[in-house]
């Protein structure tokens, strides 16, 4: 599978989102953070901010609720016109139905896990999901440091995805720019989201094709992707 580079607005101007959507034309998805100020602690977007984000863009939307009650509102971020709705595990009370309703709406269902939660126990749920979130920062804010910490737990979904076979995408989120996507792919990470380290760039566009060289020739020399 193709290297996805997944720009996250959490770091745009909120007050110029279609303009800043369209600086990084070229982008795979753009990635939207939802905070409810109850999961994390801070409060971003919802609902109408992702309606008329699907309007003005034709970039998917890949959205990332770090929201409480995640079985009520996931769906209705699918209606609103994400195409990929990831919600966190540890919000989630039924995360088979949930993700099973998500695709049943539409959309690509995605569940996340925080830096302590392993994902060794949801290994069955793999098969469910058309994509996996491992945070590589403690959900809530932009531009913290990479927790390197988080690379084992790649490299061990990487081994399930492939031991059962799965086409599911393995997406890596916080601190991701150019010091630290080569270890990311590396440790078997295709999909990539970057917030500062796009849009806190001179040209955003360019930040993207840079983060997908550097993804591209990782993932080449990984030893993960041999056959893929
Ligand atoms: O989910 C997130 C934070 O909870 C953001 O997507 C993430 O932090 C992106 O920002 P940066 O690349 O600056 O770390
Ligand atoms: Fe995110």
């Amino acid at each position: 599978m193709a290297v996805q580079i997944n720009p996250s607005i959490l770091s745009a101007d909120f007050a110029r989102l279609a303009e800043e959507a369209r600086a990084v034309e070229g982008a795979d998805w753009l990635h939207v953070d939802v905070m409810d100020n109850h999961f994390v602690p801070n409060l971003t977007l919802g609902l109408p901010v992702v309606e008329s984000l699907a309007r003005a863009t034709d970039t998917p939307l890949d959205c990332h609720l770090m929201i409480e009650q995640a079985d009520r509102w996931a769906p209705q971020y699918v209606e609103a016109g994400a195409s990929s709705v990831t919600f966190h595990v540890e919000a989630a009370a039924a995360p088979v139905r949930l993700a099973r309703e998500i695709r049943a709406k539409g959309a690509r269902a995605s569940m996340a896990l925080r830096p302590a939660t392993p994902i060794e126990p949801y290994e069955d749920l793999l098969p469910e999901l058309d994509m996996l979130l491992i945070m590589t920062v403690e959900p809530g804010f932009g531009g913290q440091a990479f927790l390197d910490i988080m690379l084992p737990k790649i490299r061990r979904t990487r081994e399930l995805i492939d031991k059962h076979g799965l086409q599911l995408w393995l997406q890596v989120d916080g601190g991701v720019s150019a010091s630290t996507i080569e270890q990311c792919a590396d440790a078997g990470a295709d999909v990539f989201v970057a917030g500062s380290a796009v849009y806190g760039a001179k040209d955003p566009a360019e930040a993207v094709r840079a983060l997908r060289t550097r993804a591209e020739t990782a993932t080449a020399k990984a030893s993960w992707a041999c056959g893929h």
